[in-house]
């Protein structure tokens, strides 16, 4: 069987990215070297060896014609390179198995914001990918039923499958290494520290978390990696896109995301992985897979419920339990990309 993937690009990214690099993780780990569509590939990533590149170049376009001209020269690549089985985990209207990651409707609809035609475009093609597609994978429960109620998907063609991390980057490490990359990070001993992995600072609450940060007492400091920050706040401290994500992670107590909208966030399950629980906002979809010693809840709109949450990960702290030394055993499920890889091809031999 020759596998296809098709995405956005091969490169160090957001949620979607590092997902599609998992495949080709779980998939080699199965004996299979996939054919991988993108528009652009980051040649320096391990990734780009275990694959067949096939790069459609829509650079020369204006932007809000790309996806949809990547999407209409992609089939005929595709039989050119004998692909007969096609993961979409960008929008586009071949696919066979459609990785629903996030939908535009859901997004439009929590983030209040107006339609453009730019949005009916990307809508539309959201829909030729769901309605072409054999399978639709969700990764999350909320997915499930945005897929139901705002596209009409039929039920029967839906599978929720959660996205998988890479254990051999994202586990715990000992007391006295995670004290000695603290302080090679510059935080101090006393102070607790909460990390903010996003490249999408709106959307994932950090008005919010800076409000709450700049004007607490607390001795807390909000670490934020990704995105660079549009001003400063007290509090607050920004670490640059960083390469080595997970040692961020290792070395805060908690990990927070205050989000209007995530599909999943993969943020929560691999801060799980490294020991450190997570502040996540109801109706993240990571919350599903997460038991309570994994994670404090709040709402995303309510500031006295994140202070509180902010309060009890603190005594957490101090009192010493907040620290996760079994990690898997407080996700539902095997995070392994190489069991995600094979739940695909399950559900797909099911599908056909
Ligand atoms: N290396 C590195 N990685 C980073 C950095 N900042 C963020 N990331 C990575 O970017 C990813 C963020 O993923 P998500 O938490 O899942 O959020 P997203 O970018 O909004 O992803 C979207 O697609 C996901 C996959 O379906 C969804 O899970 C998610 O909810 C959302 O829709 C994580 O893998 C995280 O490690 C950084 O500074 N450095
Ligand atoms: O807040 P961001 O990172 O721009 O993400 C928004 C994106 O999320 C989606 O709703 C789906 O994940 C896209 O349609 C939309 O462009």
């Amino acid at each position: 069987m020759k596998l296809g993937i098709s995405s956005h690009a091969l490169r160090l990214s957001g949620g979607i990215e590092r997902y599609a690099m998992d495949l080709v993780d779980g998939f080699t780990a199965l004996g299979i070297q996939p054919v991988f569509f993108a528009k652009r590939f980051d040649d320096t990533l391990p990734a780009c060896r275990l694959v067949q590149k096939e790069q459609i170049n829509v650079r020369w376009l204006p932007a809000r014609y790309r996806d949809a001209w990547f999407a209409a020269r992609l089939p005929k690549r595709q039989r050119a390179a004998g692909v007969d089985l096609l993961i979409g985990c960008n929008r586009i209207a071949s696919a066979d198995i459609a990785i629903c990651g996030g939908t535009h409707i859901g997004f439009m609809r929590a983030t209040h914001k107006q339609e453009t035609s730019k949005d009916r475009m990307q809508i539309k093609l959201e829909r030729a990918h769901y309605q072409h597609a054999r399978l639709i994978v969700a990764h999350s429960r909320a997915m499930q039923t945005e897929l139901i109620d705002d596209y009409g998907v039929a039920p029967g063609k839906i599978r929720v499958i959660y996205p998988p991390a890479a254990a051999e980057r994202f586990s715990p490490i000992n007391d006295e290494r995670r004290a000695a990359l603290r302080q090679q990070l510059g935080w101090p001993s006393d102070r607790i520290i909460f990390a903010f992995p996003s490249s999408s600072h709106e959307r994932k609450g950090l008005p919010a978390l800076a409000h709450f940060f700049e004007s607490t007492d607390l001795p807390v400091t909000l670490a934020v990696v990704g995105r660079p920050l549009p001003r400063t706040w007290r509090n607050v401290q920004y670490l640059g896109y960083h390469a080595d994500i997970e040692q961020i992670y290792q070395a805060a107590d908690f990990t927070v995301l205050a989000s209007t909208y995530e599909p999943f966030g993969l943020v929560g399950i691999e801060s799980v992985l490294c020991g450190t629980p997570v502040l996540l906002a109801d109706g993240i979809g990571s919350t599903e897979v997460l038991d309570d010693a994994a994670q404090i809840n709040f709402g995303a709109q309510d500031a006295e419920g994140l202070a509180r949450a902010v309060a009890s990960a603190v005594q957490r702290v101090r009192q010493g339990t907040a620290r996760l030394r079994q990690p898997a055993s407080h996700i539902s499920y095997a995070t392994d990309t190489r069991t995600h890889a094979q739940a695909l091809l399950d559900a797909w031999r099911e599908a056909a």
